[in-house]
């Protein structure tokens, strides 16, 4: 199956990478054409915009910054819009407010082509390894039909229903994570600065109820001030934003959440944002050396 590949950040280009390996032709496009390089170096071919890839490929995948990226690869000249048609799906895989994802699908549905929201859980080595958590939603015919890609991309794909469901559930998710990431920063810098050995806790942690492979994956390169980015913190921002913001439809009070955007502000002011989204750690230490 042809293949298009929009977007060759840390995730597009593990993911096109991978629909490589496994025997897909894959023609890709990124902003910044020069990160193709390396694609086509194992077989890729390169679009020069995403309506050029769109024309070639039957299906074309999209995984971006944020809203305003994923939208401007649609509507924007030389976009996905001037070439989709009845033929064609597009599927949008990029972590974006439920709202993007409808307008998106709007534009795409309403010239008659096929759509499909599908963000995904887990990061950039997760990515590598195809081992990602697919989070679908929209039709369902394109589904079914794109459930070999998936199948190379991930471990386990979803079908969660109508446009929004998917995006609905991973800024979910990654509110989760923002806040687990906020209170697991402060556990480290407490147990340090109260005298005891963090590499101890991290032991504790593993041994007990809360044991998880982000704690596990992430507290050994903390204590080292390693955030080699796998997630940017700028994503990890953005993503609990908008969540905040679907809190704030639906009348659910997030305090929680609100701290953690508020610390990964900080950590983004602080010009962390590039950085894995673990050095909101950095905060918790800046907050205790002025007082
Ligand atoms: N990294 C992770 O662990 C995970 C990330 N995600 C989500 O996946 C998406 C991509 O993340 P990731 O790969 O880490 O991000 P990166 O920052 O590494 O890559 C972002 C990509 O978006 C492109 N881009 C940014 N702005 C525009 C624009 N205005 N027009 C066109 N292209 C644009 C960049 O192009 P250029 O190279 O030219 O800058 C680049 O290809 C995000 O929505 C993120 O939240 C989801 C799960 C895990
Ligand atoms: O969105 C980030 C992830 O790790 O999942």
């Amino acid at each position: 199956m042809d293949v298009g590949f929009l977007g060759l950040g840390i995730m597009g280009k593990a993911m096109s990478m991978n629909l490589l390996k496994n025997g897909f032709k894959v023609t890709v496009w990124n902003r910044t054409l020069s990160k193709c390089n390396e694609l086509v170096a194992h077989g890729a071919s390169v679009g020069q915009t995403p309506a050029e890839v769109v024309k070639k490929c039957k299906i074309t995948i999209a995984i971006l910054s944020d809203p305003a990226a994923a939208l401007s690869v649609v509507f924007d000249k030389d976009g996905v819009l001037e070439e989709i048609c009845s033929s064609k799906g597009y599927i949008d895989m990029s972590t974006v407010d439920p709202e993007t994802s409808c307008k998106i699908s709007e534009a795409i549905t309403s010239k008659g082509g096929h759509f499909l929201e599908a963000p995904v859980s887990g990061s950039k080595q997760p990515a590598e390894t195809g081992q990602l958590v697919i989070l679908a939603a929209g039709e369902k015919a394109l589904y079914e039909e794109a459930v070999p890609v998936f199948d190379v991309l991930g471990k386990k794909s979803f079908f969660l229903g109508q446009i929004g469901n998917g995006a609905k559930m991973k800024l979910v998710v990654n509110m989760i994570m923002g806040s687990m990431m906020n209170a697991f920063s402060e556990g480290l810098v407490l147990a340090e600065r109260s005298g005891l050995n963090p590499h101890n806790l991290l032991d504790v942690l593993d041994l007990g109820g809360i044991a998880n492979p982000m704690f596990r994956g992430k507290g050994p390169a903390m204590l080292q001030d390693n955030y080699s980015p796998a997630f940017p913190l700028k994503h990890q921002q953005k993503d609990v934003r908008l969540a905040l913001a679907l809190g704030d439809e639906n009348a659910v009070s997030m305090p929680v959440a609100a701290a953690a955007n508020e610390a990964f502000k900080k950590a983004r002011n602080m010009g962390l944002g590039d950085l894995d989204f673990s050095a909101v750690v950095e905060t918790v230490k800046v907050l205790k050396h002025s007082s």
